[in-house]
């Protein structure tokens, strides 16, 4: 894990050969739905063991079988709340609570309009009470403009003031970090690696696609069903 020298509170994982393996193989356009989902759960299995290093542990005193000793019991493990924006993040945090398996999980539905503007709609918010000792991990794939993670950030805020927040996510654009930390400074990033930039249609570079569709498939447009079942 490696704090990017542009932020404060910014760090990726670029330092880690099996990531760059899992990420390269996301990027690669003859990666299909299955593998790419099992890929986002590897991905999120692992950083989810780096961030506990991030993490404070108790100290505890054991006896083995043969005699006394020290060791660490789980101190923040036991206290993280996960919000997983819909839809792509589901397999990440799938892989998260491997490795964090206490955690308490919110869902929250998120849906970016188009550029310019990329007005965020969010239409469903189920979360779970919020504690002050929470780590709240916040997870979404992609930090593209930032507008979705902005919006449920600041959602979360409402209920609470916890610990931490931190966001786990795969790939982030440079306007998308410097855009969450001029908002909300305290939040911590940890990404697989930081992107080149965002191209007109707000897209990652050289990025990995629409990582929802990748993960399960390109959706309809819902105001065509009716059309579609009158040419039945
Ligand atoms: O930083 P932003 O510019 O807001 O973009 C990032 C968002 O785009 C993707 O979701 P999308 O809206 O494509 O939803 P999906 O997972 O349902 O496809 C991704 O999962 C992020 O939530
Ligand atoms: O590159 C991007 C940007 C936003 N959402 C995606 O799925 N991919
Ligand atoms: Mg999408």
């Amino acid at each position: 894990m490696i704090e990017d020298n542009r932020w404060e509170g910014v760090y990726s994982f670029e330092d880690s050969p099996y990531l760059m393996e899992i990420l390269t193989e996301l990027r690669s356009k003859e990666t299909e739905n299955v593998r790419f989902r099992k890929d986002l759960v590897k991905l999120g299995r692992y950083m989810g063991y780096e961030f506990t290093k991030t993490m404070e542990f108790k100290k505890v005193k054991i006896e083995t079988p043969l005699e006394s000793t020290e060791g660490i019991a789980s101190g923040d493990r036991d206290h993280v709340y996960i919000i997983t924006v819909l839809r792509v993040a589901i397999p990440l945090m799938e892989g998260l609570i491997k490795t964090l398996e206490h955690s308490r999980v919110g869902i929250v539905s998120a849906s970016r309009g188009k550029a310019p503007d990329f007005n965020i709609e969010m239409s469903y918010i189920k979360v779970p009470h919020m504690r002050e000792d929470d780590t709240v991990i916040v997870c979404d794939p992609m930090i593209a403009t930032g507008s979705t993670l902005l919006k449920t950030v600041s959602e979360i805020k409402k209920c609470g003031i916890p610990k931490r927040i931190v966001i786990i996510g795969v790939l982030a654009a440079p306007e998308g970090i410097t855009a969450l930390k001029e908002e909300l400074p305290d939040v911590e990033i940890y990404v697989t690696k930081i992107d080149r930039e965002l191209n007109d249609k707000g897209y990652i570079l050289p990025g990995l696609g629409d990582a929802g569709d990748r993960a399960f498939g390109e959706p309809i447009n819902i105001s065509m069903l009716p059309l579609m079942h009158n040419l039945e």
